[in-house]
C-alpha cells in the first residue's frame, strides 16, 4: 500500500510584522517531503522573518503553519522535534569543542541521555568533523564553523532541516563540502531541506524546487529548469534573441524587478550580511 504524501511545510496566508513593516504578507508555500527547497530572494524579502516564524520563534503570526500535519500554534513543541534550524547568526560556542557545542544542542533537544554521545558522535562524523572534534570551536575555519553548525541541527535527527545561508561568505570548496555533507545526511535519512540563499548557482544545482520570494510573498515557484525555460520562452515571444538562454539570475532580476536597488540597500540588512560574512570569513 503506498502511504499518502505528507507536505514537510505548510504556511498559509502567513504574515509578520515588525511595526509597520510587514515582513511577510500573506506568505503561501508548500515544501514537499524529501526535497530540497530553495527560499530566494533580495536583501528583505521576508526569508528569515518566514523560516523564524515557522520554527516557532517569533510570537504566533496570523496565518497557519504545518509541519509535518503537526499546527505550530497548537502543538508548538511537536513542531521543533521535527525541526533542525542553523539560523543566519553564529550558534557555535568559540569557547567549547566541537563535541561539547554538539552536546549542548543533543541535550537542549532531548536527545535521550543514554543515546547521546553515540548521536553526538555520528553527527560530527556526518559533517567530517571527526577528527576536529576535540578542538576547541574558535580555531575552527569558517568552513568547519559551518559543518559543526549543521551537527548540532542534526544531533536531534530532525525530519525538516531549515538552514538561512548556510554557505555565505565561505570559499567554492567549502561551499561544496557544506552542500556534499548536506545531500550524504538526505540521501540517509529522507530528511527535507528548506534553505536561503543568495547564490543562484547552488539554488540551480542543489535545489529540487525554489520560491523566489519578494516584498513578503513568492512571485515565483517551481523547480529551477522550469523557472530558466519559462523567462526563456517569454523572452522569445516578446522578440527577444533565441540565444539568450535564461539563467536563474535573471529568472531572480526579472521577479524582484528594479525594486532591487532600493530594497538591497537597507542599512540593517547590509550590517547583518556583512557580520554574518565576517564571523565566517
Ligand atoms: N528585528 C527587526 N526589527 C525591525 N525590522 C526588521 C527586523 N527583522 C527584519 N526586519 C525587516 O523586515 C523585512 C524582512 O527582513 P528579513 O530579514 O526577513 O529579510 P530577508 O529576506 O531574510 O533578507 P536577507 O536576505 O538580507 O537576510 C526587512 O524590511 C527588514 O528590514
Amino acid at each position: 500500500m503506498t502511504r499518502e504524501p505528507v507536505e514537510a511545510l505548510t504556511c498559509q496566508g502567513l504574515t509578520y510584522a515588525f511595526g509597520g513593516t510587514k515582513a511577510v504578507d500573506g506568505l503561501d508555500l508548500t515544501v514537499r517531503e524529501g526535497e530540497v527547497f530553495g527560499l530566494l530572494g533580495p536583501n528583505g524579502a521576508g526569508k528569515t522573518t518566514a523560516i523564524r516564524c515557522v520554527t516557532t520563534l517569533l510570537p504566533l503570526p496570523p496565518g497557519t503553519v504545518r509541519v509535518f500535519g503537526h499546527d505550530a500554534a497548537t502543538e508548538r513543541m511537536a513542531v521543533r522535534r521535527l525541526l533542525g534550524y542553523v539560523p543566519q547568526q553564529l550558534s557555535a560556542d568559540a569557547a567549547l569543542t566541537g563535541r561539547q557545542n554538539v552536546a549542548l544542542f543533543a541535550r537542549v533537544f532531548d536527545v535521550p541521555r543514554r543515546e547521546r554521545a553515540e548521536r553526538v558522535r555520528q553527527a560530527l562524523a556526518a559533517v567530517d568533523l571527526d577528527d576536529a572534534a576535540d578542538r576547541l570551536a574558535g580555531t575552527y575555519s569558517g568552513g568547519m564553523v559551518r559543518r559543526l553548525e549543521l551537527a548540532q541541527a542534526l544531533v536531534s535527527a530532525p525530519r525538516l532541516l531549515i538552514l538561512d545561508e548556510p554557505t555565505i561568505g565561505l570559499d567554492p570548496i567549502a561551499r561544496t563540502s557544506v552542500w556534499d555533507r548536506i545531500n550524504a545526511v538526505r540521501a540517509a535519512t529522507g530528511m527535507t531541506v528548506l534553505v536561503t540563499t543568495h547564490y543562484m548557482d547552488e539554488a540551480d544545482q542543489y535545489c529540487d524546487r525554489v520560491g523566489l520570494m519578494h516584498r513578503g510573498r513568492i512571485r515565483a515557484l517551481g523547480t529551477p529548469a522550469a523557472l530558466r525555460r519559462g523567462l526563456g520562452e517569454r523572452r522569445r515571444a516578446e522578440g527577444g534573441t533565441a540565444a539568450a538562454a535564461a539563467t536563474l539570475e535573471d529568472v531572480f532580476r526579472d521577479v524582484a524587478g528594479r525594486g532591487l536597488d532600493e530594497l538591497s540597500g537597507g542599512f540593517r540588512d547590509v550590517r547583518s550580511t556583512r557580520r554574518t560574512a565576517r564571523r565566517v570569513g
